[in-house]
């Protein structure tokens, strides 16, 4: 059986196909900075112990144009690896919202489609086009099984204490306004990564996915029990595009004294805030650049960055009453060591000492980067998202 997993970020398409069960990827890549200058698609096919790799750059609009591509690459050319659509047995899709109505793998309807589709104005980086890309797959693989995976399924564990905002009863029960909370299959895999790791019984870990968007989360005893997004994919850390936590007051002076519209509102804060607004690119390798050269509006965007993320540690350390280890996973998470240091530094009352040469030496794999006596682990684990999303399918469709 062949699961083909296509999971769609704000800034980005990744794509894996596995042969199950045993789980063995037969190709993988990644469709980068979609939407703005230097995207390039990278196409990564495996054959026993030989990787080939096909690597292109060229402008990509949108996500729907990116996963074109990828499904030509898949089945076209010299590094094709599927010689007909029905060689698919199902389409595993990551779906970002899916409200308090999934708590599992859940075979896309019409019904589940139209669910997607009511949640589209509260994650409008993502439903949308997580929504386009599976009626694409639909109509490639017409036999294939549609299947989603939702990023707020782990999080349904989360005690009614932090999954509730203090505003009147009704607006949770009639408009269901309450925390979400995303990038669950990211956080699910590295903590359950890091609890093997550990060996221990009972755990208390605080898991930080740095992509374009971020979000940090509470997991006690390999449950979610807090997070940092809320109703939409917008509160908590500062990330690419968008601005993370904000008093709701900015909004009220914006359409009062500024007259902006509903349009305006949405745009600046999910595409023209967090990294971009302040320091200039939504992407952290151009941040950097450009910190380096002397930008102070970069720098001053890196200090915001981190300085929110070590804002929600010293919370949670709180909330789990105490921490058994701290996890940097994602894009900015696994392979910025700049910014994991500065995370972590001051944060030795905690328990919490990093191993500078540990941290500059990380190259891959799960690694702890702590010092030997920091009573709290700090480890780089890489998300697999697909690989979660095609287990679940997998088991979903036994
Ligand atoms: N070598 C690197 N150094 C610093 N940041 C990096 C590096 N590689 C990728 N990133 C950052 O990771 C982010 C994208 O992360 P990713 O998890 O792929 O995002 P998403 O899935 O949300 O689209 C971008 O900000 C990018 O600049
Ligand atoms: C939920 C979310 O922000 O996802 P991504 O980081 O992939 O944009
Ligand atoms: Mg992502």
């Amino acid at each position: 059986m062949n699961i083909l997993v296509i999971n769609s970020g704000s800034s980005s398409l990744k794509y894996q196909l596995f042969k199950m069960p045993v789980k063995a990827p037969i190709s993988s890549g990644l469709v980068e900075r979609i939407g703005i200058e230097g995207s390039y698609i990278k196409h990564t096919v495996f054959k026993g112990d030989e990787k080939f790799v096909s690597e292109k750059s060229a402008f990509i609009a949108d996500h729907g144009e990116g996963l074109k591509q990828v499904l030509s690459l898949l089945t076209k050319g010299e590094l094709a690896v599927i010689a007909s659509p029905d060689d698919i047995t199902a389409v595993g899709h990551r779906v970002v919202h899916g409200g308090e109505h999934f708590s599992g793998p859940t075979l896309i309807t019409e019904a589940v489609k139209e669910q997607i589709k009511k949640l589209f104005s509260l994650a409008p980086l993502h439903n949308p086009v997580n929504l386009k890309c599976i009626e694409v797959a639909e109509h490639t693989f017409k036999n294939a099984q549609q299947v989603a995976v939702f990023d707020t399924a782990f999080h349904q564990t989360i005690p009614q204490q932090a999954f509730r905002y203090a505003i009147p009863e009704r607006y949770y029960k009639e408009e269901g306004i309450r925390v979400y909370g995303f990038h669950g299959t990211s956080h699910k895999y590295v903590s359950e990564q890091a609890i093997q790791w550990l060996n221990k019984k009972e755990s208390k870990l605080i898991s930080i996915h740095l992509g374009n968007g971020c979000s940090i989360t509470a997991i006690k005893n390999g449950k979610s029990i807090d997070t940092s997004m809320g109703f939409g994919p917008l509160s908590g850390l500062v990330m690419g595009t968008r601005s993370g936590d904000i008093d709701p007051s900015v909004i009220f002076h914006l359409i009062e004294h500024a007259g902006y519209s509903l349009e305006q509102l949405s745009a600046l804060f999910n595409k023209q805030s967090g990294l971009l607004g302040v320091g200039g690119s939504s992407d952290m390798r151009d941040i950097r650049k450009l910190a380096a050269a002397g930008d102070e509006h970069a720098v001053l965007s890196l200090e915001l960055y981190a300085y929110r993320i070590k804002k929600f540690i010293g919370s949670y350390a709180a909330v789990l009453n105490g921490i058994d280890a701290v996890i940097f996973t994602a894009g900015v998470g696994e392979n910025d060591k700049d910014m994991r240091e500065a995370v972590c530094t001051e944060l030795e009352f905690l328990g919490i000492n990093i191993n500078r040469e540990s941290n500059n030496r990380y190259n891959g794999g799960l690694m702890d980067i702590s010092t030997d006596d920091s009573k709290i682990k700090i480890l780089v684990i890489p998300t697999n998202e697909e690989f979660e999303i095609a287990s679940q399918c997998y088991t979903l469709l036994q």
